[in-house]
């Protein structure tokens, strides 16, 4: 990946950091630099993912998949939440096309949605992917059994269908040596948000088809990049600017990638960014947005509205061209001469212009083409702009405790146990307006 923050530049935007700030601001990058490098090279945790590129064995995710794939296979259905199911989406929604098995994530608790999935679909041909690092994680697990008692009540034995990928011990590790299923490990000290690049984001790939090793290569040629000046190294000039302009302001930032094949890269995005910076009232919030899309509902804000957000837009160099037809209508004779892939580029362009006339801060990032080698790089170098910014920040990037408590108030009020989030639960400040 290539960023481009001159549109972060004070001299362009307010909030905006100015070119003496980002010399003093690659000091510190230089020191984060060498305590991230240190943690890598001592895999510690957290910083063990960024070892991912040179350490997942693509062997052995293929050899567990093709235990349960065949020519028949239609359809992989995952059943796992936030790390241990955004990495992989992102990846399959990126490069899944028609003639690929169809990549179902079942990563929410509705349980129409859920039905209507299952319903649809044939349990025959449907590769089941069970993912929880924790192996604990209530909707998956929920979700697990439901599927299963599904299989079994259609007569599918669901044992050859099921791979699992979960830590060295829990329900799903036992589940996985009872049944003898295929299973992997969520490699150790890597955190699900930062898993993608590992059997945890992988599986899902492999049963579609798509060229492991080339995700990988695209990761470890953004991992040579890895430097101790942000001058140099693009995941470090995006962490440091984003860290700087929430410093200066911009406590939002929009990821808006300019591909509808990136949508679920920005939920991934928003988990990798929020999950790992929201600590200690620190963190900037991140929003999800499309380009062309949300220039048709978010723009007027991000133009016009508060001068607290940042916009990162991902652009696609190589883009389909699709020719627009010839029209009678002289007004839209522009568009006779121009293909969609040439409106897509304009209108990031003109969107990008806008906002740097409006002087409001953006930030570019540019990948030649949706493949595996570039959203390889993408995801790593997300990954690693993160460590950075949590390094820059001072907050521990790789923990999430302050997700736990609504955990163990669900568990309460389920009867999974006595707990003081559940009884805290029942003593709502009630204000209700009914109908
Ligand atoms: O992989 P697991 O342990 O099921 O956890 C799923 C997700 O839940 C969280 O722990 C948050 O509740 C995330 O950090 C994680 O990615």
């Amino acid at each position: 990946m290539n960023v481009d923050i001159g549109n972060a530049l004070s001299a362009v935007a307010a909030p905006g950091i100015s070119r003496a700030a980002l010399e003093r601001l690659d000091e510190q990058v230089a020191d984060a630099h060498e305590r991230i490098d240190a943690g890598m090279e001592a895999g510690e945790h957290g910083y063990a993912a960024l070892n991912l590129p040179n350490r997942t064995d693509t062997d052995e995710i293929r050899v567990a998949v093709d235990r349960v794939t065949g020519p028949d296979t239609s359809a992989i259905l995952t059943v796992g939440i936030g790390g241990s199911a955004l990495g992989a989406a992102t990846i399959t929604d990126a490069l899944n096309d028609a003639d690929d098995p169809e990549a179902i994530y079942l990563d929410n608790v509705d349980p129409d949605w859920l039905s209507a999935t299952l319903d649809r679909l044939d349990l025959e041909t449907t590769v089941l992917n069970v993912v929880s690092r924790s192996g604990t994680t209530a909707e998956t697990l929920a979700n697990f059994l439901v599927v299963r008692e599904t299989f079994e009540e259609a007569g599918v034995d669901w044992t050859e269908r099921t791979i699992v990928t979960t830590g060295d011990d829990g329900p799903l590790r036992e589940l996985a040596e009872r049944h003898n299923l295929p299973s992997l490990a969520v490699p150790d000290g890597v955190p699900g948000r930062f898993s993608a690049l590992s059997a945890v984001g992988l599986v899902a790939a492999a049963v579609c088809g798509h060229d492991l090793d080339a995700l990988l290569r695209g990761a470890a040629a953004e991992a040579e990049t890895l430097t101790g000046s942000l001058f140099e190294c693009p995941a470090y000039a995006y962490g440091a600017t984003t860290y700087a302009l929430d410093a200066r302001g911009a406590r939002t930032n929009a990821m808006m990638p300019y591909a509808e094949s990136l949508e679920t890269y920005a939920e991934w995005f928003a988990q990798l960014w929020a999950e790992s910076l929201g600590k200690d009232d620190l963190g900037q919030t991140p929003v999800r947005a499309l380009g062309v899309t949300d220039q048709h509902s978010q723009l007027q804000l991000y133009r016009a509205g508060p001068r607290d957000k940042l916009v990162t837009f991902v652009t696609v160099q190589e883009t389909a061209a699709r020719p627009i037809p010839d029209t009678d209508v002289d007004d839209l004779a522009y568009l006779g001469d121009a293909s969609l892939g040439d409106l897509l580029d304009a209108e990031f362009e003109a969107t990008e212009a806008s906002l740097a006339a409006a002087g409001r801060p953006n930030v570019r990032i540019e990948i030649d083409r949706v493949d595996e080698f570039e959203l390889g790089g993408l995801l790593y170098g997300m990954e690693a702009a993160c460590v950075l910014a949590g390094e820059l920040y001072g907050v521990n990037t790789f923990e999430q405790p302050a997700v736990e408590w609504a955990k163990k108030a669900t568990r309460g009020l389920l009867g999974g146990g006595e707990f003081a989030e559940a009884e805290a639960v029942a003593e709502k400040t009630e204000l209700r307006v009914e109908r």
